[in-house]
């Protein structure tokens, strides 16, 4: 069976940097650590009200990191300009409101067919392999299929955040079937949010996932085990899953 591979995000790296304002902890340092530890390549959100990750971070890392770099953007002129410049291995469309907490929802491709066509387009012409941060949705998976993104992540947040054993099940299912229904349209599937040591294993099981990204809680796990420990801890988990 095909091995499952892990994207770090180490966006949370920068939340406690930019909490002081200080130079320290460094995102790039982290993210050399995560691919010395096994990360397959390395994810980072630079968000619209810059929250955690930083302009320099993007430009820096795309200097530094080994792997391979995955950048979530938002649908907006302004960071694709960015991702045209730095040209990383990978740019994922992600929905973002200043408000939230962290990404609540998949993007809404379905309702924006044109402007994420034209966003792949561009992205793709430089290069960049695009994927789609959506839910696990049919329509969305199809309208994603039209804009000719060879990616899609599936969004996990509401499986990782069910409050029963029941609704985390019918979650999983919901994200089985979107998985599988994705794989049969021939994109690449992919699949992150929310994930942890706990919940991990029955998503990775799924042998339709070319890659987790997760970010959160290995970053959390690392401010009391370590960064390298986290990292081949939660690799350990994913291949176990995949091997079941
Ligand atoms: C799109 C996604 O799931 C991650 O990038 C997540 O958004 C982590 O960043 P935040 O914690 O700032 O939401
Ligand atoms: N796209 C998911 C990601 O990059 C990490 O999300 P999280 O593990 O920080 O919730």
């Amino acid at each position: 069976m095909k091995d499952i591979l892990l994207g770090v995000n180490v966006d949370h790296i920068a939340t406690l940097r930019q909490a002081r304002g200080t130079r320290y902890p460094d995102p790039a340092h982290a993210a050399s650590v995560a691919e010395h530890a096994g990360a397959d390549g390395i994810t980072i959100h630079l968000r619209e009200d810059r929250r955690h990750i930083q302009d320099r971070d993007v430009y820096v890392m795309a200097q530094t990191i080994q792997t391979r770099m995955n950048l979530e953007i938002a649908v907006t002129d302004e960071m694709i300009d960015i991702a045209l410049e730095v040209k990383p291995a990978y740019v994922c469309l992600v929905p973002e409101k200043r408000e939230e907490l962290t990404t609540e929802g998949g993007l809404d491709v379905v309702s924006n067919v044109e402007r994420i066509t034209s966003a792949v387009g561009q992205l793709a012409k430089a290069g960049i392999k695009v994927s789609l941060f959506i839910d696990a949705d049919n329509a969305q998976i199809d309208a994603a299929k039209q804009t000719g993104a060879p990616y899609v992540e599936i969004h996990t947040g509401a499986y990782a955040d069910a409050e029963t054993d029941a609704e985390q099940q019918i979650e999983l299912e919901r994200i089985r079937q979107g998985v599988q229904y994705a794989d049969k349209q021939g994109i690449i599937v992919n699949a992150g949010h929310g994930l942890h040591y706990h919940n991990v294993k029955p998503i990775a099981q799924m042998p339709e996932i070319y890659e987790l990204n997760i970010g959160h809680a290995i970053i959390a796990r690392a401010s009391v085990d370590g960064l390298e420990k986290a990292i081949r801890d939660m690799k350990r988990l994913m291949i176990e899953a995949r091997q079941a």
